[in-house]
């Protein structure tokens, strides 16, 4: 319920939503984000517009009050008493009407964002009316289920069913717990429930029952409503909500037993706090030099950030003690609170749906819990019972009339992201006590590094006055040492000049040798060749007297024969002469 305060500036970094249309009746604008800030919602999320109340017939996504309608199928008492009259309404789901029966000639026709019908699952009723919120709720959004009508139309059923032996039975509570579990990391999340009843402006804590007169706290800069005193558990699985839940039913049960009443007079309020922390890269515009200092702190711009939503899931006690309740013979006292609240829901409802510039959210506890609900930051919707019986038309008529009229209302719907101040302190303090332990470790490693230093300095000096000592006798050696070899070298270099002139002496003997070699050569070379040409001579020789002996041979045997002739003529001529004388 949006009062004045509600739309002040917050010092967080809140992301408005816009959810009205363009053309609705502004006001002031509620908390801007961080200019600076460039967050991972969607830019149609983040632009910031004037806050609207105006109704609004836009989208999905739009920030007016949702709301729908659900039949309860006939008791025993309605088929009994009714069964010669028709039905108070008529359904038409598919066209999201209801049809309200004014007398037998003509009927009142009505548009809901969901109509159900008596044989709606739980399981739809949930999806469609209280799943929206939830992921709303875990994006960081702040969210109101709320449940509104006659007794004994549904509220609880629809509301508060535990399922326990039949999960089908379950009802938004426990659905709603379960998905924020299955969407939650308990590492990086964290989900509270704290579960109250508000009773004749008095605010009792369900789960410890003996908390009573729970104060409502304000927070006068975020206009954020928070209940101090009432118990908050940390939910661990899905047992843990139902046992919770149960508690939290026995208890209000047995208050309404104590005022002897089967109906809830109270209203019914479970508050799940979801705060998600997020470790993500955000991107600053931020100078340089504030970059370098951000870097400084949380090694690199990576900064924690913590969304903190809250879901409100609201049961409330029966609408029609509006106008019954002092008639049904409870004390004045007691009629006059129960009324109240619900009267002063319906004021609110009225003035923001009429666009009133008071909206009377301090009237009541009631509508001071639900100020963020209507008119607010809270993404909302509202389901409203009613039973089939014309017994009730009046009853039905005004839930139906309340309905209309909160239709009408749209919330400024803000993302609460706020850098986690707390857990980058913690980041810093253990990166400073890390850092502190560490400066203490390179300490220690100085200390003991400078006493090694030390030592080995003490042991290096004591090793090179010893490895000095030994150089001098060393060198005191070593110059006896030179000394004699210079000697030995001076005889070296005798014996070596002496054989150096024997060498020489040799060189030259060798040279003559050699020379002598090669005369000898010469000659021998010379000797050959005259040999050679006395060889061929002889052999010419030789030739030339072979054939001279053969030609002396042959003269001889040609004298030989020529003597044999001239013999042969001698003694022819003998005979001759002889003949002759
Ligand atoms: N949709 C439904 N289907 C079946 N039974 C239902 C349905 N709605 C309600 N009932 C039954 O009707 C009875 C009254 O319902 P419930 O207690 O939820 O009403 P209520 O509006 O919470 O009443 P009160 O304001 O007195 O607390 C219960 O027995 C419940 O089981």
């Amino acid at each position: 319920m949006a009062s004045s305060s509600t739309f002040r500036s917050s010092h967080r970094n809140e992301r408005n939503v816009p959810q009205g249309s363009s053309s609705s009746t502004s006001r002031s604008v509620i908390g801007q984000p961080h200019p600076s800030v460039r967050s991972r919602v969607p830019a149609s999320r983040r632009s910031v517009t004037p806050n609207s109340r105006v109704h609004s017939d836009d989208g999905e996504d739009s920030g007016r009050v949702r709301v729908t309608v659900r039949l309860r199928p006939r008791n025993a008492e309605d088929l009994l008493s009714d069964a010669d009259f028709a039905d108070c309404v008529e359904l038409q789901p598919e066209l999201k009407r209801l049809k309200l029966r004014k007398n037998n000639w003509s009927s009142e026709s009505y548009r809901f964002d969901e109509v159900f019908t008596e044989t709606a699952s739980q399981r739809r009723v949930y999806e469609v009316v209280a799943k929206p919120v939830v992921e709303s709720v875990l994006n960081g959004y702040n969210g109101t289920v709320m449940a509104y009508g006659q007794t004994g139309t549904g509220k609880t059923y629809t509301v508060g069913r535990l399922g326990k032996e039949d999960a089908s039975e379950r009802g938004i509570m426990v659905r709603a717990l379960e998905d924020i579990i299955t969407n939650t990391s308990p590492a990086s999340d964290c989900v509270e429930v704290s579960y109250l009843q508000l009773y004749m402006e008095s605010i009792q804590d369900l789960l410890t029952p003996e908390k009573i007169n729970i104060p409502i706290i304000e927070d006068p800069k975020t206009g954020e409503v928070s209940l101090p005193g009432a118990a908050v558990i940390k939910i661990r699985d899905l047992d843990h909500v139902l046992q919770l839940i149960q508690i939290g039913e026995a208890n209000r049960h047995a208050a309404n037993t104590k005022l002897n009443t089967e109906s809830s007079r109270s209203h019914a309020i479970l508050m799940v706090s979801v705060r998600r922390s997020f470790n993500e890269k955000v991107e600053y515009e931020v100078s340089s030099q504030e970059k370098d200092t951000r870097n400084g702190i949380s090694g690199g711009n990576v900064i924690p950030t913590v969304r903190k939503s809250k879901l409100l899931i609201v049961d409330l006690a029966g609408s029609e003690r509006i106008d019954k309740s002092g008639s049904e013979g409870h004390s004045l006292e007691e009629a006059k609170f129960i009324n109240l609240s619900l009267t002063s829901l319906g004021k609110c409802i009225n003035a923001l749906a009429e666009n009133s510039p008071h909206i009377p959210t301090r009237d009541s506890k009631l509508t001071r819990l639900l100020r963020d609900s209507f008119g607010g930051s809270a993404r909302t919707s509202l389901i409203i019972t009613i039973g089939p019986s014309a017994r009730h038309h009046a009853e039905t008529t005004s839930t139906i009339m309340f309905g209309q009229r909160a239709m009408k209302i749209v919330n400024m719907v803000k993302l609460k992201e706020e850098f986690d101040y707390e857990s980058l302190c913690r980041k810093l303090e253990s990166q400073v006590d890390n850092l502190t332990a560490e400066i203490e470790r390179q300490q220690r490693l100085r200390d003991n590094d400078k006493d090694e230093v030390e030592k080995k300095l003490r042991e290096y000096q004591n090793s090179s006055a010893e490895a000095e000592k030994r150089l001098v006798t060393r060198s005191e050696f070593l110059e006896k040492e030179n000394a004699c070899l210079e000697g030995e070298m001076k005889d070296i270099l005798n014996e070596l000049n002496h054989q150096k002139d024997q060498n020489n002496l040799m060189r030259d003997e060798v040279a003559h040798l050699e020379m002598s070699l090669k005369h000898s050569k010469q000659h021998q070379l010379e000797n050959s060749t005259y040999q050679k040409v006395l060889a061929d001579t002889t052999q010419m020789y030789e030739k030339k007297i072979a054939e001279l002996i053969k030609q002396l041979e042959d003269e001889r045997a040609r004298s030989e024969s020529a003597e044999e002739e001239v013999e042969v003529m001698q003694k022819l001529l003998n005979d001759h002469q002889k003949s002759v004388q």
